[in-house]
């Protein structure tokens, strides 16, 4: 008979302390890591819904987690399969990824190339531009300040460094006049190395109209996950944005970036903050499924500990399974 175990753990992880998630201030990520053994063979998921952008509280998710795991169990005993079509995005996501190590089925290699992500302060974002090896992409938050400011800065080092290609990200913040303002102080020889804005607008269409109008082009985030979302080659869309764990599965990821492949959309697996474990395991994904796009996974900095499986180059400090950040939950 084969041998089947699961184990769940839950971790905290301090946070830098400035980091606002659209709302609220993010002082500790809570998530949970999952381990699943089936046969000799082993896989590790993360579970971590992002407040505010989840639909899902980290209570419900670890439910359906122990109630998935139990469930499993059952069915493999019976040899069936249990579907993750009705669990939560980052439930499915988490299992799936335990599971696709445990078959074998996610290569060891990550792309591990960075777009430095800069939330305000251009010299910070200068000195790490410096360092980068290859390609120059950064990407900058848009739409926290006044929109002529963010054109300016845009501009400055599109200017200022002729390799550079810029992903900027409004978060749907923009008025149409705000946007238009953004797109006036951004010289129009410039603008084709913006590689995209994410969601420049409050609504698609609006966004639409901006790339139509500017020249600029855009892509989809928040508007991957609308239920009635459909990839579609479009003028001036130029990407989606795929944060698994808002997502879902990874067979649910995989499916929509061969559907942007297809349709000649650059497919960017993101983050959704998850710990150093996790953005590897992301690492490992885009390295599998993306590997000429860089990924949009430079929030391990917003952590005070990276968490068992280390990024490299990472000078924060690694928190394993004994540490005093994880702790291991009681499944009865
Ligand atoms: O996409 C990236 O390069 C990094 C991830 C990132 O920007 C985000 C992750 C999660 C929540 C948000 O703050 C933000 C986003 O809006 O895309
Ligand atoms: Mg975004």
């Amino acid at each position: 008979m084969t041998e089947r175990c699961y184990k769940l753990y839950r971790y905290q992880i301090p946070m830098d302390s400035q980091v606002v998630l659209r709302n609220r201030f993010l002082k500790q990520r809570e998530g949970l890591l999952v381990q699943i053994q089936c046969g000799g063979q082993s896989g590790w998921g993360e579970i971590a819904p992002l407040p505010e952008f989840s639909q899902e509280t980290l209570e419900q998710a670890q439910q359906q987690a122990i109630d998935w795991l139990k469930k499993w169990d059952l069915a493999r005993a019976c040899n069936e399969k249990l579907s993750l079509e009705n669990c939560y995005p980052s439930v499915a996501f988490g299992l799936s990824c335990a599971l696709a190590e445990l078959k074998g089925k996610l290569g060891e290699q990550g792309n591990f190339k960075i777009a430095p992500l800069c939330y305000g302060d251009p010299d910070e974002l200068y000195a790490e531009l410096e360092q980068l090896p290859g390609e120059k992409i950064a990407k900058i938050k848009v739409g926290l300040y006044e929109a002529n400011r963010d054109g300016l800065i845009a501009d400055m080092f599109l200017e200022a460094i002729p390799d550079l290609k810029l992903r900027l990200d409004a978060n749907r913040s923009w008025t149409p006049e705000k946007a238009a303002m953004f797109a006036k102080y951004v010289k129009p020889e410039h603008r084709a190395r913006i590689q995209f804005i994410e969601e420049p607008c409050k609504t698609p269409s609006e966004s639409l109209q901006f790339a139509a109008d500017t020249g600029i082009a855009i892509a989809w985030d928040e508007t991957v996950r609308d239920p009635d979302f459909q990839i579609k080659a479009e003028n001036k869309v130029t990407a989606i944005v795929i944060k698994p764990t808002l997502v879902g599965s990874l067979e649910k990821c995989v499916q929509l970036i061969e559907q942007a492949h297809q349709q000649g959309l650059i497919a960017v697996i993101s983050s959704s903050i998850e710990s150093s474990f996790g953005l590897t395991q992301l690492a490992r994904i885009a390295q599998q499924y993306t590997p000429d796009t860089t990924p949009g996974l430079d929030t391990l900095d917003l952590m005070q500990v990276q968490l068992m499986r280390s990024w490299p180059n990472s000078t924060l400090p690694i928190a394993d399974l004994q540490s005093e950040y994880i702790s291991e939950i009681e499944i009865n």
